[in-house]
C-alpha cells in the first residue's frame, strides 16, 4: 500500500513539474508577449502580430529574400531591398512600430529627438544587448558588445590609438600597402583590367587592421589564416540569424556549432600566438614608427587586461577595422563608377593637392575637401552599418511613451539617412555638395547623419576609416580611372553590413600622370 502511494506521489510530482514547465513556457512565449503588444498598442505603438516562439521571423526572412531575389535599377532608392521588412511595415504602421524577433520586443525608432536621447542624452538608461551566441564569437566579447565598467575601462586604454596624431603616423604603412597592391593592375598598362572591388578592398583593410592591432609584429599568413576563419564564421552567424533558436541551443553539439567552436579555438590559438610573440618585444608601447599598437596599450594598461580579454578585443577589432571600411571603399568606388563627372571633380582636386607628389601626404589628404563630400554622402546612401539596437535597461520614458524593461530599440540608420523629410525630395540622389558645409548642416535635424553613431558609443575607428578611405581612393584616382564591368548588378544587401550581393566588377584603365580621363 505504502509503495502504491509513493508512486502515485512521484507521478503527482511530475504532473507537476510538467504543469509548471509548460505554464512557464505559456508564460513565456504567450502571456508576456501578447500582455507587452496590448502595452504598446494601448500607446498607439502597432505593428504586425505575435505569433507564438517564432514572433515575426518568418515573415521578415521571406520579405528580405524576396527583396534579395529581385533585381534593382541602377539608382540610389536602395531602403526597399535592403531593409524590406522596415519599408513595408513603416508604410503601414509608421515610423515607430512594433516587431517581433523570436518572443523578443523590438520598437523601431526613427524620430531624431527619440534616437538622440537613447543614444546620447539618456545613454544610461541603455544598454548595448547581448547579440547572438555565434556572432559574439565572431565579434569577440569586446568593445562592441562590452557594457558597464569593463567597457569604460578598455575604451579608455584603447582610444590614444584612434587619435590623429597616432593614426598620422600610420600613413605611411597604409600608403605603402595600397601602392603595393596597386602596382600589379599597374602592370597591365596597355589596357583596362577589371577588379572585383570589394574582395580587394578587403585584403587592403586586412593588412591595415593588422598593423593597427599588432603593431609589425606579425607575418602576413597569421592574418590570412584568421580572416579566413572569420569569413567562415561570418557565414554560419547569418545562416543562424534566419531562425530563431532556443536559448540552449547554443550549448548543443550540433553540426552548425561544433563547426563555430572548432574555428574559434583556431582563431584564439593564433591570436594568443601573436600576443605572446608581441609580448616578448622588448621595444614596449610603440612600434619602428612610433606609433601605439592595441595589443601594445592593453599590455602596458594599469586597468587589469587579461589575456583573454586582449584575444576577445583583437576579434572585435580585426572584424570591425576590416569589413566597415572596405565596404565604405567598395560603395565609394561604384558611386564614382556611377557618377563620371565627381570621379573627374576629385581626380583633379587630388592632382592638384598633391602637385608633383606621387603619394598623398597626411598634409594633403586633410586638404581634400571634395573627396571628403563624397565620402560623407557615400556614408549617407550606403551606410555600412544599417541599424544599430539598444535595450532598455529599466522601464523608460520614451518622449511621450513607456518602453518596459528588456524592450529592444532598432535604430534604423538606413532609413534615417534617406529620410525625405530630413534630407529633402533629392535624399534618394547622389549629391554630395549637399556637405559643402560639413556633417551638421544639410540635413534638418542635426541627426539626420549617424554613419558611425552617436554618444558615448560612437565608433572608436571613425578617423582610421576615414582616413584609410581617403588615402586608398586618392591614390587610385591619381593613377587610372574607372568605370562599372558590364557584369556590374546593383544589388545591395545586408549580411550583418551592406555589401554587394554580386560582387563590384570594375574596370580600371591607367593614367600617365597627368592626362585627363577619357
Ligand atoms: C566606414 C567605417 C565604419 C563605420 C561605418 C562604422 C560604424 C560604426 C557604428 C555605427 C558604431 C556604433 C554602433 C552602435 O552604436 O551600436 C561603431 C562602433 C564601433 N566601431 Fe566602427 N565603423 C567603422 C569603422 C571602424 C573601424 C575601422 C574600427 C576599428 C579599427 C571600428 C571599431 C568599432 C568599435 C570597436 C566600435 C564599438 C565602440 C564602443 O562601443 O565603444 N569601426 N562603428
Amino acid at each position: 500500500m505504502e509503495v502504491f502511494l509513493q508512486c502515485w506521489l512521484k507521478l503527482i510530482m511530475i504532473c507537476l513539474m510538467v504543469l509548471v514547465l509548460v505554464l512557464k513556457i505559456a508564460v513565456l512565449l504567450w502571456w508576456r508577449p501578447k500582455k507587452i503588444e496590448r502595452h504598446f498598442s494601448r500607446q498607439g505603438i502597432k505593428g504586425p502580430p505575435y505569433h507564438f516562439y517564432t514572433g515575426n521571423v518568418k515573415e521578415v526572412m521571406a520579405m528580405m529574400l524576396k527583396a534579395c531575389s529581385q533585381p534593382m535599377p541602377l539608382c540610389h532608392n536602395i531602403l526597399p531591398r535592403v531593409f524590406a521588412f522596415y519599408h513595408h511595415w513603416n508604410k503601414i504602421y509608421g515610423g515607430m512600430f512594433l516587431v517581433w524577433f523570436g518572443p523578443t520586443a523590438r520598437v523601431t525608432v526613427s524620430d531624431p529627438d527619440m534616437i538622440r536621447e537613447i543614444l546620447s542624452s539618456k545613454s544610461e538608461l541603455y544598454e548595448k544587448k547581448e547579440g547572438h551566441h555565434l556572432i559574439k564569437r565572431l565579434e569577440g566579447d569586446g568593445l562592441l558588445s562590452l557594457n558597464g565598467e569593463k567597457w569604460g575601462n578598455h575604451r579608455k586604454t584603447i582610444t590614444p590609438i584612434f587619435h590623429m596624431e597616432n593614426l598620422k603616423l600610420l600613413v605611411p604603412m597604409v600608403v605603402q600597402s595600397v601602392s603595393e597592391m596597386i602596382e600589379k593592375w599597374g602592370r597591365s598598362r596597355s589596357g583596362e583590367i577589371e577588379i572585383e572591388v570589394c574582395e580587394w578592398f578587403q585584403r587592403l583593410t586586412e593588412d591595415v587592421i593588422m598593423r593597427t592591432v599588432f603593431g609589425s609584429w606579425y607575418e602576413d599568413d597569421d592574418g590570412k589564416a584568421i580572416f579566413r576563419l572569420q569569413a567562415q564564421q561570418m557565414v554560419l552567424a547569418a545562416q543562424a540569424l534566419r531562425i530563431v533558436s532556443l536559448p540552449a541551443y547554443r550549448y548543443l553539439p550540433t553540426k552548425r556549432n561544433i563547426s563555430c567552436w572548432k574555428m574559434d579555438r583556431k582563431i584564439k590559438r593564433s591570436l594568443m600566438k601573436l600576443i605572446e610573440r608581441r609580448k616578448i618585444d622588448t621595444r614596449g608601447v610603440m612600434q619602428e614608427n612610433g606609433a601605439k599598437d592595441l595589443v601594445g596599450l592593453m599590455m602596458q594598461s594599469s586597468s587589469n587586461i587579461t589575456v583573454d580579454d586582449m584575444v576577445e578585443e583583437c576579434k572585435t577589432f580585426l572584424f570591425a577595422g576590416k569589413h566597415t571600411t572596405s565596404n565604405l571603399l567598395t560603395w565609394t568606388t561604384v558611386l564614382l563608377a556611377m557618377h563620371p563627372q565627381w570621379q573627374v571633380q576629385a581626380r583633379e582636386e587630388v592632382i592638384r593637392v598633391c602637385a608633383s607628389r606621387d603619394v598623398p601626404t597626411k598634409d594633403d589628404v586633410a586638404k581634400l575637401k571634395t573627396l571628403t563630400m563624397i565620402l560623407n554622402e557615400s556614408l549617407r546612401l550606403y551606410p555600412p552599418t544599417i541599424a544599430t539596437i539598444r535595450q532598455a535597461k529599466v522601464d523608460v520614458k520614451l518622449g511621450d511613451y513607456i518602453i518596459p524593461r528588456g524592450t529592444e530599440l532598432l535604430i534604423p540608420i538606413l532609413a534615417l539617412h534617406h529620410d525625405q523629410a530630413i534630407w529633402g525630395s533629392n535624399a534618394n540622389e547622389f549629391y554630395p555638395p549637399r556637405f559643402s558645409e560639413g556633417v551638421a548642416r544639410p540635413a534638418k535635424h542635426p541627426i539626420g547623419f549617424i554613419p558611425f553613431g552617436l554618444g558615448v558609443r560612437t565608433c572608436i575607428g571613425q578617423n582610421l576609416a576615414v582616413l584609410q578611405a581617403k588615402l586608398t581612393l586618392s591614390i587610385i584616382l591619381q593613377r587610372f580611372s574607372f568605370k562599372l564591368a558590364p557584369t556590374y548588378q546593383h544589388a545591395p544587401t545586408i549580411s550583418m553590413l551592406l555589401y554587394p550581393q554580386h560582387g563590384a566588377p570594375i574596370i580600371f584603365k591607367p593614367l600617365s600622370h597627368r592626362d585627363e580621363p577619357p
